[in-house]
């Protein structure tokens, strides 16, 4: 060693041993640091949260060249002093006039911590939460440090529009930093469209046509076991319903549901992994140490190892129906790479897993509103009854024409949207900034998550009157001009604004299923009308609404129906 570098050497020595000396300073000035350093590099790792947390207030207050026998209190005052400083200036600065989101109104606590939504969003009805924290605070709430909730339909186009933001936080989280990143997650704008050609292709009109006999074979299929048991739980029905179509679309098959039940206990394992879901996409952090706990991705391992193998099976068995695994695996030969196989596995289980739920819980809910206004039930069964009189074959050929049954499942869309706190976005890095981040007439800086809440949105009187909580199908049709208004509605009255209706989301990445799921609502809630009368169990307390629990997806409580053949 040189003897300047001594010198160096002996300085920081000195400095280092001052500063233990002036113990608490060194242990505030390292919180503040560490607080920097969360705020602006966000790390993520378990190993630097360690380091940041445990080893380096330690280490700066100089407790760890204490004795052995001194060095549990000395340890312990030190780590005291560092989290309350780190604490209070956390606190402090997110409350303060100087962050970045200070003007924006909402809870003190959500606005300290997003451990009070993560909470609310584990009991599950962080959907009334919002709803009632924007009739508090208006259209644009603060409800994280750096997390805004709209209500205001302006903002829609310039947020998920084509110029809008890629997908947030959340969405990474929520696939536990799976190998390859799914396509609801990437958030990148180019890269998130070059993945999203093989679904549009997957979703075109005529791919549609193919589907169609896919989709029928399991509607007659659910028809014909709701005839046979006469008493069920509905909801779980049409969630093995689902759950067997999108086998069929992403796999070629590969589930039994209707037939056997949830005899692997898969669709359990799904359910339940949404709670978990939703409590990490609150506190994304949260994901990489879950990570840590052994066994602990064991279920979503399993899943995956199913689709997997599913996907071999389906690669192996070919086809002769044209599948969405034809379009996603590119069977068709239209792209001019091959696609890795990790990502054809990827998207058949986001198949799965977007396509299932989803549909489950909008059938569900349209049943329940139908059983609950008898007059409009009958009014849709004439509409049927017209086009497909009992005996006919189901086919999709005049649905078009059946604008009852499209209000119909407009109405149980806009009072259940099966995804009711929308869809994250991360506002990113200034594109242009001589206009700055700005949607509509608000601005966020970047790093802010924004989301656009659809349940509020769908049940604002600003934007459907009158009747806003109820299930009126006709609101769409007076709407569209084929029916007329009451006479006991004033004009002024009605509102319709159809630019708040998002059930599917809005722009280039928005619900890309949307053509299958309208042709599984369409041709299920005919063939069952069509085909069965229907009433709840008598013991039924109608306590849909209340059981619909958010995790991300609306998850449902039961639908007891009692089933009978009409002919
Ligand atoms: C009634 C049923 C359904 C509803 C209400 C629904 C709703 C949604 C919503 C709100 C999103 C978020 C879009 C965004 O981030 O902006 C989404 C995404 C998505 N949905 Fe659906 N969905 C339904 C059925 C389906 C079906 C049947 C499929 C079939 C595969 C599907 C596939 C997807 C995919 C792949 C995405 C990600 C799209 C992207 O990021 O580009 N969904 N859905």
């Amino acid at each position: 060693m040189t003897n300047s570098t001594d010198f160096v050497v002996l300085l920081i020595g000195r400095l280092y041993g001052k500063i233990q000396e002036r113990e608490p300073l060194p242990t505030i000035i390292s919180a503040l640091l560490v607080h920097r350093f969360f705020q602006k590099y966000e790390p993520q790792s378990p190993g630097i949260f360690a380091f940041l947390l445990l080893v380096f207030p330690a280490v700066v207050s100089g407790v760890l060249r204490n004795g052995a026998s001194s060095i549990l209190w000395p340890l312990l005052r030190t780590y005291t002093i560092f989290y309350t400083s780190l604490i209070s200036s956390v606190v402090l600065y997110r409350l303060s006039p100087f962050h970045p989101l200070a003007k924006y109104p909402g809870p003190v606590l959500a606005k300290i911590s997003k451990l009070w939504f993560a909470r609310l969003g584990w009991q599950g009805k962080q959907h009334i939460h919002y709803r009632d924290l924007h009739k508090k605070y208006g259209d644009v709430v603060r409800v994280g440090p750096n997390e805004i909730m709209l209500s205001d339909p302006s903002v829609i186009a310039p947020l998920l529009g084509p110029a809008g933001w890629g997908k947030g936080s959340y969405w990474h989280a929520r696939a536990l930093h799976a190998p390859v990143v799914a396509l609801s997650a990437v958030n990148d704008h180019a890269e998130h469209a070059q993945r999203r050609r093989t679904w549009t292709r997957g979703f075109s009109p005529a791919a549609l046509k193919d589907y169609e006999e896919i989709v029928k074979e399991r509607v007659v299929q659910l028809t014909e076991t709701l005839s046979a048991r006469k008493s069920v739980d509905l909801a779980r029905l049409f969630a093995f319903f689902a759950h067997d179509v999108m086998n069929d679309m992403a796999f070629g098959g590969g589930s039994e549901m209707l037939r056997d039940g949830d005899l692997t206990g898969h669709w359990a394992l799904v359910e339940s992994g949404m709670r978990i879901f939703t409590l990490i996409g609150h506190l994304p952090w949260l994901s990489r140490f879950i990570m840590l706990i052994p066994g602990s991705t064991n279920d979503l391992d399993n899943m995956r190892k199913a689709c997997f193998e599913r996907a071999i099976a389906r690669k192996k068995k070919g086809t002769k129906q044209k599948d969405l695994f034809y379009y996603l695996s590119d069977e068709l030969g239209a792209e001019k790479d091959e696609i890795p196989f990790e990502i054809i596995i990827n998207d058949g289980d986001l198949v799965v897993i977007a396509g299932s739920d989803t549909t489950k819980t909008v059938l569900s809910s349209l049943f329940f509103y139908l059983l609950c206004n008898p007059e409009k039930l009958a009014k849709l069964r004439e509409e049927i009854d017209g086009f497909y009189p009992p005996g006919e074959t189901l086919s999709s050929k005049h649905f078009q024409e059946m604008s009852y049954l499209d209000a119909c499942i407009n109405e149980a869309l806009r009072l259940s949207p099966a995804v009711p706190s929308g869809s994250q976005r991360d506002v990113g890095p200034d594109p242009d900034p001589s206009k700055g981040r700005t949607f509509g007439s608000y601005y966020f800086p970047e790093g802010t998550a924004v989301s656009i809440h659809t349940f509020t949105l769908h049940r604002d009187s600003r934007n459907f009157s009158p009747f806003t909580d109820e299930f009126w199908p006709e609101r769409w049709l007076i709407a569209q001009g084929s029916m007329e208004l009451p006479n006991s509605i004033p004009k002024a009255e009605f509102v319709h604004d159809t630019t708040a209706f998002i059930p599917f989301s809005y722009g280039p990445a928005n619900c890309v299923g949307k053509p299958l799921a309208i042709l599984e609502l369409r041709m299920t809630t005919v063939s069952i009308i069509q085909n069965l009368d229907l009433k709840f169990e008598d013991w039924y307390a109608r306590t849909w609404e209340d059981d619909l629990d958010d995790r991300f997806v609306l998850m449902t409580g039961q639908l007891p129906v009692v089933f009978s053949n009409r002919w």
